[in-house]
């Protein structure tokens, strides 16, 4: 008997027709139905617990997503047009930037035609490739749980507006989505693929370190230190990075609390552990300009003023040895000499540079170096801080213990960071870096000693550079060491010793 509901009898050929394809139709129906039901009972025998639900939990998920879309009726869409240029040919900054940002989530596996650009290597960038969307071309990227459309729309021919840089000359860019997300299209979208092309171009952006000779010269910047190469204790390198990526971030925070938006590091330690090379690897890593401030080539506090008020925002400004502008002893050998003119008043806060020559002229050194310490403290903290913004004060010294009270105030610098000889950890990575050495049979003789031996990186980079070959390098270095611990080496041992091969050499 046919498994038909109702008992239909065909009373003409027409009617046995429609019959016939009706039970056909409810065969179908029949046997999915069968299909869903064994595939049911199959999965609660052969799947897991876990996977069962995972499956659920995907299947619910899909549709409340589309009864989420039928409610709020998606299908309505909205679309921002971002043109290359706005009006009176000036370039539209938000196009620029949203290139930058699809550069970096276009993925040419998932396209047909992609195009690929470089920008040209000079003084301001260091010059990429970048992959951009050919007109016609359209992405999704997904924020917030939001899917957002970007699509290349425009004239393929470039030839008439003389080329561009990314892609073709006519070419606008369209941002859809559905019209509920508008607001976070606008208020946090659009403003997210803004910083993070900023981000993004900062770091195509040559460096430069800026020097003041009268006012600030720049040169381009290439030091080679990262957070990679820096040998130091693993659990300080995290900390600053944690803290400068924290600092980056607290915009908001800052203006909350009503703090200017700066951050101050004070380095420290003896000389040859890196302090420069910190300063360099914060530069790189934060991809920020560093201006390294000579206080002895600075006239007066009002030409102190103009250097610093010459600096842009995201801009590291560096006084190295500190300790040398602002020497305690220093200032008080002059505080009893007689001086026709004598330095301002004898307050923490308010200490003249210090010659570097004691016997310099005493007029002239006043008159050039006619800076107080009040005079850079007060600026720093005050109009400077809040002249601009995301800006980083280093200071270094190789004697923390003869730094102005002043410069140690809580508050003053935020972090104090001590660099310090090398220990277990910076060789490991010292001989990483050197040789690509994890391990080697002379590591359980050098740890006990690098433990004893006051020894900078410096040196210990000097030791592992004086061969190629890894077994020669390293008994070097054991015995370098060894000699330290016994006291009969010296740093200028090293140089020494160079003197000394070269001599052999040409015996
Ligand atoms: N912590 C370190 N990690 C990696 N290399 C280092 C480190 N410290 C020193 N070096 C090596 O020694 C050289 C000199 O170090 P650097 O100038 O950074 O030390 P410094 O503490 O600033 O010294 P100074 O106080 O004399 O200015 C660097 O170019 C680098 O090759």
């Amino acid at each position: 008997m046919d498994h038909l509901p109702l008992a239909i009898v065909p009373s003409s050929p027409e009617g046995k027709r429609v019959v016939d394809a009706y039970k056909k139709a409810v065969t179908t129906v029949a046997t999915a139905t069968a299909y869903v039901m064994l595939a049911r009972g199959m999965a609660r025998e052969l799947l897991p617990d876990e996977l069962r639900s995972a499956i659920r939990w995907g299947a619910e998920s899909v549709r409340a997503l589309l009864g989420r879309a039928r409610e709020k009726g998606h299908g309505e869409t909205n679309t921002i047009v971002i043109r290359r240029q706005v009006e009176f040919n000036t370039e539209n900054h938000l196009f620029t930037a949203a290139l930058t940002y699809l550069g970096s989530i276009i993925d040419p596996r998932t396209m047909r035609r992609v195009c690929l650009a470089r920008s040209k290597q000079d003084k301001e960038t260091d010059g990429s490739t970048r992959l951009c969307m050919e007109p016609g071309g359209s992405t999704t990227d997904t924020f917030d749980g939001v899917v957002f459309t970007w699509t290349s729309a425009g004239n393929e021919d470039d030839s008439k507006s003389g080329g561009a840089q990314w892609g073709p000359r006519e070419t606008t860019l369209e941002l859809s989505f559905f019209e509920e997300h508008t607001d976070t299209a606008l208020e946090r979208y659009v403003p997210f693929v803004m910083s993070t092309a900023e981000q993004l171009q900062r770091q195509d952006r040559a460096l430069k370190i800026f020097l003041n000779e009268g006012g600030w010269h720049g040169i381009n910047h290439h030091h080679p230190a990262t957070f990679h190469t820096l040998a130091m204790d693993l659990s300080l390198k995290q900390a600053i990075v944690d803290d400068m990526d924290r600092f980056l971030k607290r915009k908001e925070y800052y203006l909350r609390i009503g703090k200017a938006w700066k951050r101050g590091y004070l380095l420290y330690g003896p000389p040859g552990t890196g302090k420069s090379s910190l300063v360099a690897a914060m530069a790189n890593y934060l991809r920020f300009n560093l201006y390294d401030l000579d206080l002895s080539k600075v006239y007066d506090n009002s030409d102190l003023h103009r250097l610093l008020i010459d600096m842009p925002n995201k801009s590291i400004l560096v006084i190295e040895d500190i300790d040398c502008c602002f020497d305690a002893k220093s200032r008080e050998k002059r505080k009893h000499r007689k001086t026709p003119n004598p330095p301002p008043a004898d307050d923490d806060d308010n200490k003249s540079i210090a010659s570097d020559n004691d016997d310099d002229d005493e007029m002239g050194a006043y008159r050039q170096h006619n800076i107080t310490l009040s005079g850079l403290l007060n600026y720093i903290d005050g109009l400077w801080s809040t002249s601009g913004e995301e800006r980083i004060i280093i200071f270094t010294t190789n004697y923390k213990d003869r730094l102005d009270p002043a410069l140690l105030r809580p508050g003053r610098m935020d972090m104090h960071i001590h660099m310090g000889y090398c220990g277990w950890e910076a060789f490991q990575t010292l001989a990483h870096n050197y040789f690509g050495l994890d391990d080697h049979a002379l590591f359980p003789e050098i740890q006990p000693l690098l433990a004893k031996v006051e020894a900078t990186p410096a040196e210990v980079s000097e030791m592992l550079l004086r061969s190629d070959d890894v077994e020669t390098a390293m008994r070097g270095l054991v015995k370098f060491l060894g000699d330290k611990k016994r006291g009969i080496r010296k740093v200028t041992d090293i140089k020494n010793d160079d003197v000394a091969e070269k001599a052999s050499s040409l015996k």
